[in-house]
């Protein structure tokens, strides 16, 4: 049949693609013309600094960047699993209606473990979480079926995590301690099953431990006499309160933190001469919850630190594998970047041979805790590699919480070598890392303070049993999270201002800035000799070999020298 319609491919097209039916009077190609014009000054716009400048690796276009999700704080809730409960039941079968009791046990709770491991870079998805539950333990069955054991949680943080724990309910710690109370008070186990004048029970907590049968009535279930409760321990002990851990390495085995509730008793383990058939089994006991805060400090071998805009990003491109994001403006970067500096890539010769020591924090426990390599560890290693932090720029009022810096300063806290970049174009240098150093010394303060302040407030003994002599040593077995306990800062700011530092003077392509460049080198020369104090004001800081040098990371000239000063002060 023929088509009704007319045949009109042009009806509809124009509205589909415009671009290919222009206006009456425009010609297609000077059409495709003027969209490649657009198309070149939109990326003009945002392109490069320089406008005769072609974007290179070193000058990119602002969307020559990946922005990823990064948080370096979390808090998190976490609950154990409580115990399931034991079962109540008595065999049944054809021609025994009576038979023996068969109640399962319940399952044990699941724990709650942390792992510091490599390939983990942020804690955006905990942060987001806030609440991490373990498996409870499944109740037992009849048949003697025990209940199935719920399932352990490990969280994966990355290395460089800090662990602090906020608070704590552990509703069988405060039970022991009660009932160690009521034995001193009264001589006995359990307090007997007292009727009051109405006849009812008189509220006695430890019956609450116990399921009776639901089958009984509810005399029965007053005058049932129950035997002391069994004592049980944990499989597990549970971490002494607060728990400390800084994960500054992946953690061989994951670090037990919240521990489950033990799975309840089904009535086969009562049965007794006197109550061959007993009619009670025990609940599971209740688990930890607590609360933590996990706090990420990125481990890089060296930091830079600077004022927004100083060049920061350009030269940790310069230097790096790292595609971070750069711009003509204050706070380009808004989140901390991790370079990573090849120096072997076992291609050939290396750019340069370094070695690093790793006697020094190599405890047995944490690399071999079972003992197991009877070789000894060695006391050096060759570095082929090291990493470089990029932190949004600091600003005067830092360590006030002003503009970004303080959020990322602690990113630079735990690397082995302060690299200060300043823009030779922007004025006073000499001023400029005066002022950097000013903030870094006033935040190095701050947190020295913050962790006396969280000493002392740990050395207040919190636990139910505190004061009282049913704190005993078995009471809180110590544990392997011990071990990861953060290690005491120096006092008065020392523990940044005592790093070796140097300084990178960037944007030495832009014109008059050679005098700036000298003033730098003397102040740096006059520290050195001891003629000028620590630009921070800390006693005893670094001040043997302060460099500058000069480099324009954009066209990455004078790059190489930092890699190899960074390398030689990393070498100690
Ligand atoms: N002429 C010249 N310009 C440079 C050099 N290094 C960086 N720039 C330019 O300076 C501007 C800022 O560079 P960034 O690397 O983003 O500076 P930053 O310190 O990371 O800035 P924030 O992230 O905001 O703190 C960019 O436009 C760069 O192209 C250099 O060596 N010479
Ligand atoms: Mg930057």
């Amino acid at each position: 049949m023929a088509c009704r319609c007319p045949r009109s491919p042009r009806l509809f097209l124009p509205f589909l693609y415009p671009s290919l039916f222009p206006p009456n009077g425009i010609s297609r190609s000077s059409l495709a013309a003027a969209i490649r014009g657009t198309r070149r000054s939109s990326s003009e716009a945002s392109g490069p600094t320089d406008p005769t400048a072609t974007a290179t690796r070193l000058n990119p276009t602002p969307d020559d960047y990946s922005m990823s999700n990064f948080a370096d704080k979390a808090k998190l809730n976490l609950y154990a699993g409580p115990g399931g409960h034991g079962c109540i039941s008595f065999l049944r079968e054809a021609y025994m209606d009576d038979g023996p009791a068969n109640g399962g046990d319940g399952g044990h709770g699941g724990n709650i473990y942390i792992q510091a491991v490599h390939g983990e870079t942020s804690l955006h998805k905990l942060s987001r979480r806030k609440i991490v539950r373990a498996g409870k333990g499944k109740s037992g069955m009849g048949g003697a079926r025990g209940g199935r054991r719920g399932d352990d949680v490990v969280i994966a943080v990355p290395v460089g995590t800090v662990v602090r724990e906020l608070s704590r309910d552990d509703p069988e710690a405060e039970n022991r301690f009660l009932a160690q109370r009521d034995k001193k008070r009264v001589g006995r186990d359990v307090l007997p099953v007292e009727e009051g004048p109405d006849g009812e029970p008189v509220d006695d907590p430890s019956r609450s431990k116990w399921m009776l049968y639901p089958g009984m009535s509810s005399s029965d279930m007053r005058r049932v006499q129950l035997p002391p409760l069994p004592n049980r321990e944990r499989l597990l002990q549970q971490p002494k309160e607060p728990i400390q851990l800084d994960l500054s390495r992946p953690t061989p085995r994951p670090i037990l933190l919240a521990v489950g509730g033990i799975g309840g008793l089904g009535n086969p383990h009562f049965v007794t001469k006197g109550t061959p058939k007993p009619m009670f089994a025990t609940r599971g006991e209740g688990a930890v919850s607590m609360e933590i805060e996990l706090e990420l400090k990125l481990l890089a071998d060296v930091g830079l630190v600077g004022l927004p805009n100083a060049g920061k990003s350009t030269l940790l491109r310069s230097i790096s594998n790292s595609r971070t994001r750069v711009g003509n403006w204050a706070f380009t970067t808004l989140q901390p970047n991790i370079g990573t500096v090849v120096l072997d890539n076992n291609k050939g010769r290396p750019m340069l041979t370094s070695f690093r020591k790793v006697s020094d924090n190599t405890s047995p426990l944490r690399d071999d805790p079972f003992h197991l390599s009877a070789e000894p560890q060695p006391e050096v290693e060759r570095r082929t590699r090291f990493t470089i932090a990029d932190i949004p720029g600091l600003i005067e009022g830092a360590h006030l919480d002003k503009g970004l810096g303080i959020a990322f300063l602690r990113h630079v806290e735990r690397a082995g070598v302060l690299a200060f970049v300043l823009d030779l174009g922007a004025g006073d240098a000499v001023a400029a890392l005066k002022a950097l150093w000013n903030e870094v010394g006033l935040y190095a303060q701050m947190r020295e303070e913050e962790e006396r302040e969280r000493k002392r407030l740990a050395a207040v003994d919190w636990s139910a049993a505190a004061g009282t002599d049913a704190e005993d040593s078995t009471f809180w077995p110590s544990t392997m999270a011990d071990d990861y306990n953060i290690p005491a800062v120096n006092a008065g700011g020392l523990h940044i201002a005592g790093k070796p530092w140097f300084v990178v003077a960037t944007k030495g392509d832009l014109p008059d800035t050679q005098e700036n460049f000298r003033k730098l080198r003397e102040y740096l020369a006059a520290i050195g000799r001891g003629e000028e104090p620590h630009p921070s004001g800390v006693e005893g800081a670094w001040t043997r070999d302060c460099a500058a040098i000069p480099v324009s990371a954009i066209k990455g000239q004078g790059v190489d020298r930092v890699v190899h000063w960074a390398v030689g002060l990393l070498d100690g």
